[in-house]
């Protein structure tokens, strides 16, 4: 089965080697070529050099896939540092993840040789920058705590057990996503409460709480607050508010930045934008890149109105197209252009390639998932065989669990690989300890002292805890405080606790100054618990161990400035799975296509492209179709020699057919190799399918009518109060008067208005 993909490279690819290289091809611009003064930037096409040089003012520019536009950000940097002399440290730089933020500062530093690489970042990271400096303004320490998602369930933990939750009341993972619509959609003022309002008052909130959503969201806020605790959410607003509120601290930080630079614009949601315009205020030097057709984070708020209206918003607004793409093959090209045009919401914009190397674009139609998943893994090895290497191959999917197959395939053909999903690296237990005790010595908040008081094992269980949380709460302390002014107490004979204090004392007293990565190894030697793991005999915990000391290293080394344990901790809390990759490994990388955002692969397997899946069966309206196309294009645009789109026959998990994704048939046939075809019969079914769905969306369309407090009368059920809409299920939640609980009721059903 395996043919298409072997011969094909075996002709046009194997033949020429592992080494494709883009910038070998010829550039398809005569105007190419162009070098800056001082040659400080060779090889830049017209466009990219007018973005580079372009440096005052607010500059947008609107480019496609692959076209250069990271490059021409960092060339931009490197210009504003090596020719204008312009410090780092009074450029903002703004990236989409970590790990682009840490690919730029690699890319600077080998561009300007400096080590102060300024303020290269990702929003939260930013944010946390600022905090880190002011956060004074709202009477937060410097050490206030970010939350990551394990942090803020072990919150939801202790409010459920106050409160006497359970997760058939709420989910954990329904509980941090209600929290976070709370946040930005419905109460969007809650850090009013959160900042300004007295941790006794905020906990009274709490505690009168009698919703389960109010307990919820009012416990959090009050654990967030008795923490010093900040979660991503958090970050920004609090920035903002700070801003506002303190009109000196705003001056300082726009008066800092001279120039401000923003990756990815067009997933720039209101919070962020609302920054931006903020920062670049004083200065008022803005540059923004984007790409419309990339937006694939409307879900979470982002917004491509503010790329495409940035002339509208700012004065003066020089507008630098890029259309000319460097990373793919004339193929590739061609099958991207005819998907994505046809989105009917988007400015047309055709990509040009400018490679001229050609390489295969393959349909691949399977009888089952598990045959799918054979071919990838024979199509791996046959590429690997021809001396491409394995990290230079993708397997992209829609959904973590369109991956399982694949592994599984990877496994038995003994396939290296990483997968980058399932328990995030920064996620698993031991990292979590490891980093808790870090934190436990640098803060001795309650979250840590939680998590690994009795880990390893110490005596320290349930009833001492809860004997430490009633002294605690009695003594306004914390934990760790309690415990020390405790000690002698009876309850802790036959515990290890003193020499738990022991150890927070002596580290606490001894952590400045000394490397991090020095600060773990010794923190978890001498606390037991490497040697519990190895008791455990958990060699892949350990090795995991190992794997963060060496982060921490390679971390202190690349930051170019003295890193403190505080530095450190606020860095590791904003990091995701994502930032785990490791590029050194020779080993087929498998992830989700928004993960791979931003990122080029030289061979991309895109498998499960069936209907239901890309797009998901979750899409309901026809801008979350476009949404889902353009996940598609994001996806096919990563590769730079070959493209593999794959799906298979069969049924779904759900048990209904399952059809080729109406995105392939959306492709120019003649873009394609099949390497095997659907039938004309599977296709005319495929087609029936995308009708049916269409149908159903567009039964769907239908708009709220009414708003949160409106009175309805339902024609069972009698009047209601209409308390919230869910937009995702496209329902009313009403609190009809004849009935003790709320029902959904939907937005299509015929509700009338009814008497206040
Ligand atoms: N002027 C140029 N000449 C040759 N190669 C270039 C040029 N500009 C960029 N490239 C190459 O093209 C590829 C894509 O560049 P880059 O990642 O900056 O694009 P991008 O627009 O940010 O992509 P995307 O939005 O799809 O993530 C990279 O391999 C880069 O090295």
């Amino acid at each position: 089965m395996t043919y298409l993909i072997s011969s094909r490279l075996g002709g046009e690819l194997l033949g020429r080697g592992s080494g494709l290289d883009a910038e070998a091809d010829d550039a398809c611009d005569p105007r190419a070529r162009t070098s800056l003064p001082g040659d400080a930037v060779p090889t830049l096409n017209a466009e990219q050099l007018e973005a580079v040089t372009a440096t005052e003012g607010y500059v947008r520019v609107i480019a496609g896939a692959g076209t250069g536009k990271t490059r021409a950000l960092t060339e931009r940097f490197a210009y504003l540092v090596n020719d204008l002399g312009i410090m780092p440290g009074n450029i903002l730089c703004v990236t989409f993840t970590n790990k682009a933020a840490n690919e730029m500062r690699h890319r600077i530093r080998a561009l300007t040789g400096d080590n102060d690489t300024g303020f290269i970042n990702t929003f939260h990271g930013f944010c946390v920058s600022v905090l880190q400096e002011d956060s004074h303004a709202v009477q937060y320490p410097k050490s206030f705590l970010v939350l990551d998602n394990a942090d803020i369930d072990q919150m939801l933990q202790i409010i459920y057990d106050d409160r006497g939750l359970t997760l058939r009341d709420m989910t954990f993972g329904r509980a941090r996503d209600m929290i976070e619509i709370m946040k930005l959609k419905e109460r969007p003022d809650y850090y009013r409460d959160l900042l300004a309002m007295p941790l006794a008052s905020l906990r009274e909130k709490y505690e009168q709480a009698t919703d389960v959503r109010d307990i919820i969201f009012y416990g959090h806020l009050y654990q967030e607050k008795k923490c010093f605790a900040f979660d991503y959410n958090d970050l920004i607003v609090v920035v903002l508010y700070i801003f506002g509120q303190h009109p000196d601290i705003r001056l300082k930080w726009q008066k800092r930045l001279e120039y401000v630079m923003v990756d990815e614009f067009q997933d720039i949601d209101k919070l962020q934008y609302e920054l931006m315009s903020v920062l670049a205020g004083y200065h008022k030097n803005l540059f923004v890149v984007g790409d419309p057709d990339q937006t694939i984070y409307t879900w979470r708020g982002a917004d491509v109105r503010f790329l495409l209206d940035f002339d509208k918003a700012f004065p003066d607004v020089r507008t630098i197209m890029m259309l000319e793409n460097y990373r793919s093959t004339p193929e590739v090209i061609a099958v991207a252009n005819s998907l994505i045009e046809k989105n009917r919401q988007r400015i047309p914009k055709d990509l040009r390639a400018c490679r001229t190397q050609h390489g295969p674009t393959v349909w691949h139609h399977a009888k089952t998932s598990d045959d799918e998943a054979k071919w990838i893994a024979e199509g791996v090895r046959a590429l690997h065989d021809g001396g491409i290497r394995y990290r230079d191959m993708v397997v992209l999917y829609r959904a973590h669990y369109a991956s399982r197959p694949v592994e599984e395939a990877f496994l038995k053909a003994e396939i290296p690989h990483a997968v980058y999903s399932g328990v995030p690296f920064y996620g698993r237990k031991e990292i979590k300890d490891s980093l808790a005790y870090l934190r436990l010595v640098a803060y001795q908040d309650d979250l840590s002292f939680t998590r690994v008081a009795n880990v390893p094992k110490r005596n320290l269980g349930q009833r001492r805890m809860a004997f430490l949380k009633d002294y605690a709460e009695a003594h306004a302390c914390s934990l760790f405080q309690a415990l020390e002014q405790t000690i002698e107490d009876e309850i802790f004979k036959r515990t290890k606790a003193k020499q738990l204090v022991a150890l927070v004392r002596k580290f606490r007293g001894s952590f400045e100054g000394r490397p991090v990565s020095e600060v773990l190894a010794a923190l978890i030697n001498e606390s037991g618990y490497e040697h519990a793991l190895r008791t455990e005999g958990s060699q892949e915990r350990l090795d995991n161990v190992a794997e963060l000391k060496q982060s921490i290293y390679e971390f202190e080394n690349s930051c170019g400035e003295e890193v403190t344990l505080e530095h450190y901790l606020s860095h590791v809390a904003l990091l995701t799975n994502a930032d785990a990759l490791d590029e050194a490994q020779d080993k087929v990388r498998l992830m989700t296509i928004h993960a791979a955002k931003g990122l080029e692969f030289p061979h991309v397997f895109l498998c499960s492209l069936s209907e239901g899946v890309l797009p998901s069966r979750k899409t309901k309206t026809l801008e979350g179709m476009e949404e889902e196309r353009r996940l598609a294009f994001v996806a096919v645009t990563r590769a730079r020699d070959g493209l593999y789109l794959t799906e298979a026959a069969g049924f779904s998990h759900e048990g209904s057919p399952r059809h080729p994704s109406r995105f392939l048939l959306d492709i120019d046939q003649r873009a394609l190799q099949f390497s095997n075809k659907p039938s004309d019969e599977e296709l005319s079914c495929a087609r029936a399918a995308y009708a049916a769905s269409d149908k159903w969306m567009a039964g769907l369309a239908a708009d709220a009518r009414f708003s949160p407090g409106d009175c309805v009368l339902h024609k069972a059920f009698g009047r209601g109060v209409i308390e919230r809409l869910d937009e995702e299920k496209r329902a009313y939640i009403v609190h009809f008067d004849s009935l003790d609980t709320p029902r959904a009721i939907s937005f299509r059903a015929k509700l009338d208005a009814g008497d206040a």
